[in-house]
């Protein structure tokens, strides 16, 4: 036995099947903040973090992404063999691995455990979730467990004080005798009928060790028969959808409206303050009509981050996938692009992160390139401008907002143009391979935890707000420098900004896009929003209060006095398709590993954009809008 804790920290790895609660371990044991959801899938990346044992051994704490079995086939899975594996040259490999078991479905954990125990590498089976399996009187001997393992088996709940209090004392009890030398490994990747074998193993296990209540007609199964329904389950999932998009346009008003007075009231008391000049402009058309202008959005992005997380946390999503699978299936799309797919409403770079659980290239590629048209919510700002500004405010039969209703076909658009794309993508490359089929785990329904919502909410919440102060603001100021000089010369006629370099830099473009209807102010705003689409709003807001000599009217108010409907129509319908976000298409370089997919994402999306927006501005001229 040593006794003085080792100086430097031990390495430790979590490695488990999908969705049994290894980054929830991660989170408790670190304080790290990592994502957990209630679906398989969440994490794909290796993170590390640290924390001191009880016996104040110093460790550093592997999360990997869940694998049913070292034979890894999709990306995320072959991070997760390369650590246990030790395939990189650089990182030595974890000394002891904490295997984590869903008590609830040991299955599939059990079965890995035994085949890591192959890599001769120490182990300590984790027990996760006993906190379910004890509610639903599930008996699990852990010592018959342990002697039958020849390793220690623990029982662990991430989400319940005190849950982790054995796991510690195990991990110090481990390290206190001293890791064993890790065996020689003898893995070597398992057929099918390997895995049949030990799928089989693991149910004698099971049946030895593990005692179920009979007959337990779960709530999850209950549920699911209504959920699942080939019917109504989807019609629940439709009514969910738009429900969820009502509350983004209507529950966000009133809180809207409010940081929108703050903001007017701020700009009131600069302008009493400061005298006309540069430091007032610079405050009241950069800073509070272009940074403001963006951070108003915030209650909309917070309402719905808030559903997501909702349904990520209950258990829904897979749900949702099982019941969309049929018709992405006929659109080309594999049924584990759904996750990645919803997951871009939030934001398309997580989405494209989300498809390395997509073992199939081919299907792997085709979510990539549709992923960039879900409704992000970086487009809510843009949308939300234009549809208040020309959308009148009223309600359908009473209850439904026409407004709401316009923003729904918004975000239907970006999912139908999805499933179009991709099944173009079907018919011109690989009209005659069949997709292989959909398995995915249905998780039993969990109820959220309040404070997990809540911090996830803030995290996601001030990254937004981060997001305001850095990118958006230093692009609100390039586009404020560039509209204010030249200033104009002594005498000028003409409004001050069409000597400003912006103007010059809006008519050198604006040939490009007048055809869609788009005049120089767009043109101005278009190019700094591809670092980030919000600044459309925030350049809009910038360049349109500059030239409003007449006062402090609302940028929807500016925007209904000098654009056209035909306009405003084809500025949305160009935010559906248009790359305008160099993040993403970096994450698409990562993440295919070459820039060919670069270029052909941004090649069919500005093509798309382009073509969609000059239909719809010439049959809206047509109709008379313009
Ligand atoms: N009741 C209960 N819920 C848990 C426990 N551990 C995790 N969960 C929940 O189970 C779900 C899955 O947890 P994650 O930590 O995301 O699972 P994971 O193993 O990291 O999943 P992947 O990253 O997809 O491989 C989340 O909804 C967690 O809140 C536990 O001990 N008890
Ligand atoms: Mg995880």
């Amino acid at each position: 036995m040593t006794d003085a804790p080792r100086s430097d920290p031990f390495r430790l790895a979590l490695v488990g099947p999908p969705n049994c609660g290894k980054t929830a371990l991660f989170n408790a044991l670190t304080g790290a903040r990592q994502k957990v959801g209630n679906y398989a899938g969440v994490t794909v990346e290796r993170k590390a973090g640290a924390f001191v044992t009880p016996a104040g051994q110093r460790i550093e704490l592997i999360d990997l992404p869940g694998t049913y079995s070292l034979r890894a086939r999709s990306p995320d899975e072959i991070v997760t063999r390369d650590v246990v594996l030790n395939h990189h040259p650089d990182e030595p490999p974890p000394e002891l691995m904490l295997v984590v078991v869903d008590s609830v479905a040991p299955r599939a954990g059990l079965r890995l455990a035994m085949e890591l125990l192959a890599t001769g590498l120490p182990m300590i089976v984790v027990l996760n979730m006993i906190d379910i399996a004890r509610h639903r009187k599930i008996e699990i001997d852990t010592a018959a467990l342990s002697d039958e393992l020849g390793v220690p088996v623990i029982s662990s709940s991430a989400v319940r004080k005190g849950g982790l209090e054995m796991l510690r004392a195990q991990i110090d009890t481990t390290l206190a005798f001293g890791l064993p030398e890790p065996g020689p490994n003898l893995w070597t990747p398992p057929d099918a009928a390997d895995l049949r074998l030990s799928h089989r193993a693991a149910d004698r296990l099971i049946d030895r060790a593990i005692t179920h209540p009979p007959e337990y007609d779960s709530l999850t199964h209950r549920i699911d028969r209504v959920l699942l329904h080939p019917v109504f389950g989807l019609g629940f999932l439709l009514v969910l959808l738009f429900v969820m998009f009502q509350a983004v346009f209507a529950g966000a008003a009133p809180f809207m409206d409010l940081i929108d007075a703050g903001f007017a009231a701020l700009a009131e008391t600069i302008t009493a303050v400061l005298p006309a000049g540069l430091a007032q402009s610079f405050l009241t058309d950069a800073v509070i009509g272009g940074v403001g202008g963006v951070i108003i959005f915030l209650p909309q992005i917070v309402i719905l981050f808030l559903f997501i997380l909702l349904l990520e946390d209950l258990g829904y999503m897979a749900r949702a996938a099982f019941l969309m699978d049929r018709i992405m299936g006929g659109a080309g799309l594999h049924g584990r692009a759904f996750i990645p797919l919803l997951s871009s409403f939030a934001c398309a770079i997580p989405g494209i992160m989300a498809t390395r659980v997509i073992d199939n290239p081919r299907d792997r590629i085709t979510t990539i390139l549709v992923a960039p048209l879900m409704t992000c919510s970086a487009r809510i700002p843009v949308y939300t401008l234009i549809v208040s500004a020309f959308i009148p405010a009223r309600q359908i039969g009473g209850i439904i907002s026409l407004q709401g209703l316009v923003m729904f076909g918004l975000y239907a658009a970006g999912i139908v143009s999805a499933l179009v794309v991709s099944a173009v993508a079907k018919f011109l490359f690989a009209r005659r391979i069949p997709s292989p089929p959909f398995m995915l785990d249905l998780p039993d329904y969990k109820v959220p935890r309040p404070r997990s919502v809540a911090i996830a909410l803030w995290t996601r919440a001030a990254a937004f707000l981060r997001r305001a102060g850095t990118t958006i603001f230093s692009m609100t100021v390039v586009i404020w420098v560039l509209a204010t000089f030249p200033q104009p010369p002594v005498g000028a006629t003409e409004p001050a900004i069409l000597y400003s370099l912006a103007a010059k830099i809006g008519q050198v473009i604006e040939p490009v896009l007048a055809p869609i209807g788009f005049n120089w102010q767009i043109s101005v705003a278009l190019i700094p929003a591809m670092a980030a689409r919000e600044i459309a709003v925030a350049g809009l807001a910038t360049v349109y209060s500059i030239s409003d000599t007449g006062g402090d009217a609302a940028l929807a108010t500016l925007l209904a006095s000098q654009w056209s409907l035909a306009t405003a129509l084809s500025f949305l319908v160009w935010f559906i398709f248009a790359p305008q976000c160099i993040s993403t298409l970096a994450v698409i370089r990562r993440e295919t590993g070459s820039a060919k997919w670069v270029w052909v994402s941004v090649g069919y999306m500005f093509a798309l954009a382009w073509s969609a927006a000059f239909v719809t501005y010439h049959l809206a001229v047509a109709l008379g809008w313009g």
